[in-house]
């Protein structure tokens, strides 16, 4: 059985600034088809882990692969244009129309230009194409830049905060987009702040705080790991006259309860026995509530 190495691959990376870690010792696998989300607060240290990979900064201790080869090296940059990269902010030459754009970063890697065209339509900016950028608005550059993100279906995507500025018609083509690529074996890092928006495409997420990593798993790992209460809500028929111990009341017929995640299933079934039930919601926390709870612990 031959067992190849994951495309993105780091071990016990160390990256400083002077005496600042910048990155602290992080480990970080990342499979083909694995969509991660790289959450942390602003310094945390999550452009300069996307800067290690592409291999644009070097580490002090620990080791970097991308695609099977060593970040920096000759056979890392032949690799290179199998990596798209979407930086967190965008220059992009004013005076160059969209299509002489994509055309320029499509030469750089090495590709062919033929499926440009149909690039710069995925990214709905088809009509644009013979404009000057320096005419372009905010979002119609950020598509621009994810166009040449994408050139030549890469196998690592890396994105750097990719839906800042973004209005939210563009952000859903953005995640059609990414899910795409994902779905077609792609391994995909992406940092952001908008942790609410993304949960639907995380197949794992990172919390990062001051260089180091708090939090790695899927959003059931981070769910049991966070540790924070579970809603459950109930519809009834008619009003309760007396509400079970625990349960408070909402409004007319519908009574809720929180309880620990550890003690749901058990809830739920005692809920389900209640007479004249018509409904049962479940809410449980939310990433952004996950992240909070996980940067609290490590401060307290
Ligand atoms: N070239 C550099 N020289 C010195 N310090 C740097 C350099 N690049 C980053 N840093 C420092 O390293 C730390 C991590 O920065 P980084 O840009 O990786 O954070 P980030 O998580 O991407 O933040 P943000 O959400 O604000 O983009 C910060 O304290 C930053 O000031």
């Amino acid at each position: 059985m031959t067992v190849t190495a994951p495309p993105i691959e780091l071990r016990s990376v160390t990256k400083r600034y002077a005496a600042l870690k910048a990155v602290d010792s992080v480990s970080l696998f990342i499979e083909p088809g694995e969509c991660v989300i790289l959450a942390g607060h602003n310094g945390a240290g999550k452009s300069t882990l996307i800067k290690l990979i592409l291999g644009l900064i070097r580490p002090e201790a620990g080791s970097v692969r991308v695609l099977g080869e060593t970040a920096g090296t000759p056979a890392a940059a032949r690799a290179r244009r199998h990596i798209g990269y979407l930086p967190e902010t965008v220059a992009l030459h004013p005076s160059l129309t969209g299509a002489e754009t994509l055309a320029f970063y499509a030469r750089l890697k090495g590709l062919p230009t033929d499926g440009n065209a149909a690039l710069l339509s995925r990214v709905g900016i088809a009509e644009a194409a013979k404009r000057r950028v320096g005419g372009y608005s905010k979002g119609m550059r950020q598509r621009l830049a994810l166009a040449q993100a994408l050139l030549g279906s890469p196998r690592v995507l890396l994105l750097d905060e990719p839906t800042t500025g973004l209005d939210p018609a563009s952000r859903l083509l953005f995640y059609d987009i990414v899910r795409e690529l994902r779905d077609a074996g792609a391994a995909i890092l992406l940092s952001t702040h908008a942790l609410a928006e993304l949960e639907g495409l995380a197949d794992r997420v990172i919390v990062m705080r001051k260089g180091g990593k708090i939090a790695d798993g899927s959003l059931g790992d981070l769910r049991r790991e966070a540790d924070l209460p579970v809603r459950i809500r109930l519809t009834l028929d008619t009003d309760p006259i007396q509400l079970p111990e625990g349960w408070r009341r909402l409004g007319a017929g519908r009574i809720e309860l929180t309880c620990a995640e550890a003690d749901k299933l058990r809830r739920l079934r005692d809920a389900q026995a209640m007479p004249d039930i018509r409904d049962i919601e479940l809410e449980h926390p939310g990433l952004d509530e996950m992240y909070a709870q996980f940067l609290r612990r490590e401060d307290a």
